[in-house]
């Protein structure tokens, strides 16, 4: 796919189109509005994935490797070798693994589960206040119709950014606040309470990462030390024909690494070992997976993995996913320990603004993002 694909202008199923019209109308703006009645049993064309990218019945399940923080974050270096082994050993197969005994409240991922179902379940009118701007990442979006002219997934969402820098302490709450008003400070606040959680338990999980690869565990835990991250609140609504969509298309997150929360519903697939599996929902884990970002940092030693999201005909499913990202001045590099004759560089040196607006204005992430980022990059160079 290539910026031929990013294309707006559809036509509207806030008013479903009547049973068995042949033609959707093309003159209005597609809004994807889950208060809607869910009668809708004929899915306008833009939701109808190809055949060959269907969900299938009844994957297996993924046996995701879990790893027990609790050991490291105590000292324990017997326990450290045992979890950076087994990250090592998920990261060079499909580059996800679940961790436990993180040391993070489940009151605080209750809460922020909580305060998802009551933003997304407010009249469009109030969402469409953090409405996510052309070309922009972060804001509210409903299936993302002026960016795609087709497989649009089955899914409304809320992006912010976060900011581990000292003098960012408030940015997602004051964003929050900004775009809904202040009657959201509340909700702010759980979701800037989270963000930290998220932060700092991405860069206990860098030093391991470190650690599994070679490099010592301060290499990758300082590179993210000022990260600059997106959370990406994910809202399924049911569907009346699960079978025909999906909720987040395959595809292989651009950034450096992904912390999932997923509700009980269960939806999450990965694509290991030529077959489509599920992850199994673990209120007590994260489910963590390398992203093309990392993967570059690695010099191609630990895999991005392709994925997806299925939706359901019964239940809303959510999500919280948020993603590692370095901050906008770090140049990706790998070590000097993961590259030389035997494995030479893969991908080019770049920084994550660069990549992210690649994602957000010429190319939808697939499992191609990041090779097709570099003949991009290769490409502008000269
Ligand atoms: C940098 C990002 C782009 C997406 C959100 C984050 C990480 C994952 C990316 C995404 C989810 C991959 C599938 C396609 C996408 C368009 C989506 O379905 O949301 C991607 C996100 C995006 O470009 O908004
Ligand atoms: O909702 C999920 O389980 C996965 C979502 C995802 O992969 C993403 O937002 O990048
Ligand atoms: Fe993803």
């Amino acid at each position: 796919m290539d910026v031929g694909c990013i294309t707006n202008n559809l036509p509207s199923i806030a008013h479903p189109p009547k049973h068995g019209t042949k033609e959707d109308k093309e003159d209005e703006p597609l809004v994807f509005d889950a208060s809607l009645p869910r009668h809708e049993h004929n899915l306008p064309k833009q939701f109808i994935w190809p055949d060959e990218e269907k969900p299938c019945l009844n994957p297996p399940e993924l046996v995701v490797p879990l790893v027990d923080l609790r050991g490291f974050l105590s000292g324990d270096p017997v326990a450290a070798m045992e979890a950076s082994g087994l990250m090592s050993e998920a990261c060079r197969k499909h580059g996800f693994f679940l961790v436990v005994n993180h040391g993070i409240d489940s009151r605080l991922i209750s809460h922020a589960h909580r305060f998802m179902d009551d933003f997304f379940e407010l009249p469009l009118s109030q969402k469409q206040r953090a409405q996510r701007k052309k070309g922009e990442h972060c804001g509210y979006a409903s299936s993302f119709p002026g960016r795609f002219s087709s497989k649009l997934p089955w899914k409304e969402t809320l992006s912010f950014q976060f900011s581990a820098d000292k003098h960012s302490k408030n940015l997602v709450k004051d964003y929050l606040c900004e775009k809904m008003g202040h009657e959201f400070e509340q909700f702010g606040m759980v979701y800037q309470e989270y963000c930290e959680a998220m932060s700092n338990l991405s860069l206990v999980i860098m030093e391991l990462l470190g650690m599994s690869l070679g490099v010592g565990r301060t290499c990758f835990r300082e590179f993210f030390d000022n990260n600059n991250s997106i959370m990406r609140l994910n809202y399924y609504p049911p569907c009346q024909k699960p079978d025909l969509t999906l909720g987040t298309g395959p595809h292989c997150d651009p950034t450096s690494l992904t912390i999932l929360h997923q509700d009980k519903v269960g939806g999450l697939q990965v694509y290991v070992d030529n077959e489509w599996h599920s992850i199994t929902p673990n209120f007590n884990a994260f489910v963590v997976n390398i992203g093309d970002t990392f993967m570059a940092l690695s010099n191609g030693r630990y895999k991005s993995c392709l994925h997806r999201a299925v939706v359901n005909n019964q239940k809303t499913r959510k999500s919280l996913a948020f993603f590692l990202c370095p901050r906008d001045d770090k140049v990706v590099t790998p070590p000097s320990e993961l590259v030389d004759h035997v494995s030479p560089r893969i991908y080019p040196d770049f920084t994550w603004p660069m990549f992210l607006e690649f994602t957000q204005k010429h190319y939808r992430a697939d499992m191609n993002t990041l090779d097709q980022f570099t003949n991009w990059v290769q490409r502008n160079k000269s």
